[in-house]
């Protein structure tokens, strides 16, 4: 305890002006980011680890943080980058999509899951080139039309669209899959996983718990297609809070009495349960119409109507793009490198001889970011940049 971190010296030894570079035999990076010294990987396994220390220089002595988001696999080597309020991790990995990693250590997220926990917090996220279409988020009180609309939808356009699967605590109904509708889960497993930061909201909707887990969101952005979200209000608006930018619509019942006829016609919930959900359709369509959170509303009246309006919404209802090829989402970076930043670039030195060139890793339009993934990079070859 009290011992300064011994590669803050190494890194002044490399010449290094922002970020540090891995030493042969050491697979850990510092970054002194004021009074605070972030140590990533560690010296006794031979690998990046998600292992991260921090030297604060006020206390005079070691912290282990605690560590949210979607943590890197082990990989071997890797170079650090300070930006302002987070490191760039470029980990020495062949793999073209798992290179580029992000470790917050003063974003917005992290300033609140530090007030929120009362410890020192850094977060992890995975970096992505380039973007996805906004998520879109759909609410509406049981019975009006959500999961028909969606699966409607869904069926025309599969590789346009995908379903996040939420966790929920209430019984599966006759045909829904375990992983397909929902993952059905215990409420104990469940309130562990939101205390440990793997969702992105969680409330209790007509008695039990669902909840977005950043996983679902982000496993569907990852197949480069655009996520859709059946949550409740409550939901909507933390989404609306958080660092995903998506869509918001509301679906409203023509009648009280035709989302009666609807529900029960359904037949998948006891009376009781009927009941309930009528007594919350009233409150949640007030909220849907007045809290400001949903940029539309849509009437579902006659299904063929609200779902051209739905399409209408998103941009479908004429040609339909083709998805992004999801190699041009990925990059290779050359096995010996050494890296510097410069006004929100980070320039990549190629040091073995067959790649006499450097690469240029833009980071100046970040969308996103912990505890899920860091999309809007753009890798630039330098010899495209002399033709330019
Ligand atoms: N906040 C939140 N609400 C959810 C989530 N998943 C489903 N819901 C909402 O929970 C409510 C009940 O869903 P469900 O039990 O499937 O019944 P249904 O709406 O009658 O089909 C609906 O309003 C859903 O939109 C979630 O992950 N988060
Ligand atoms: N526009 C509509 N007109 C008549 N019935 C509808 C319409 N939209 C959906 N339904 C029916 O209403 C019931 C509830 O729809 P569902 O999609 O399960 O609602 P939610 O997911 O919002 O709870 C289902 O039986 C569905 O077939």
């Amino acid at each position: 305890m009290g011992e300064a971190p011994i590669l803050v010296h190494q890194d002044q030894q490399n010449g290094a002006s922002n970020g540090s570079e891995l030493k042969d035999g050491n697979f850990q990076t510092t970054t002194t980011i004021g009074d605070k010294t972030y140590v990533i990987g560690g010296a006794d396994n031979e690998t990046l680890s998600s292992d991260v220390r921090v030297f604060d220089k006020c206390l005079g002595e070691w912290v282990n943080p605690t560590v949210l988001g979607t943590k890197p696999l082990l990989c071997e080597g890797h170079s650090a980058v300070f930006l302002k309020d987070r490191i760039v991790v470029l980990k020495k990995n062949l793999k073209p999509d798992d290179h580029t990693w992000f470790l917050e250590v003063d974003t917005q997220y992290v300033r609140q899951q530090k007030k929120k926990l009362g410890t020192e917090v850094v977060a992890w996220s995975k970096g992505v080139i380039g973007n996805v279409e906004k998520p879109v988020v759909i609410s509406g009180p049981s019975g009006v039309g959500k999961g028909t609309l969606i699966s409607v939808l869904m069926k025309e356009f599969p590789s346009m669209f995908g379903f996040s699967v939420s966790h929920t605590t209430r019984a599966a109904r006759g045909k829904e899959k375990d992983g397909v509708h929902y993952h059905f889960t215990e409420k104990s497993i469940m309130e562990r996983e939101i205390q440990d930061g793997k969702f992105l909201e969680f409330a209790a909707v007509h008695g039990n718990l669902y909840g977005t887990s950043v996983e679902a969101v982000e496993m569907v952005s990852d197949a480069g297609k655009r996520c859709i979200l059946d949550i409740d209000v409550q939901g909507a608006r933390s989404v609306r809070a958080s660092y995903l930018e998506a869509i918001f619509i509301f679906i409203c019942p023509p009648s009280m009495e035709e989302l009666e006829k609807r529900l029960r016609k359904r037949g998948t919930e006891t009376e009781e349960q009927v009941l309930k959900r009528l007594r919350n359709a009233q409150a949640e369509i007030e909220q849907g119409k007045s809290s400001g959170v949903f940029d539309f509303i849509l009437y579902n009246d006659k299904l063929d109507v609200c779902y051209d309006s739905l399409k209408k919404l998103l941009g479908h209802d004429g040609y339909v793009t083709p998805p992004p090829n999801p190699a041009a989402r990925e990059f290779n970076l050359p096995t010996d490198y050494s890296v510097t930043e410069l006004n929100d670039k980070i320039i990549i030195y190629c040091n073995s001889s067959e790649l006499d060139n450097m690469i240029m890793l833009d980071v100046s339009s970040l969308k996103g970011g912990a505890p899920g993934r860091t999309r809007g990079l753009d890798f630039i070859q330098m010899e495209q940049l002399h033709i330019q």
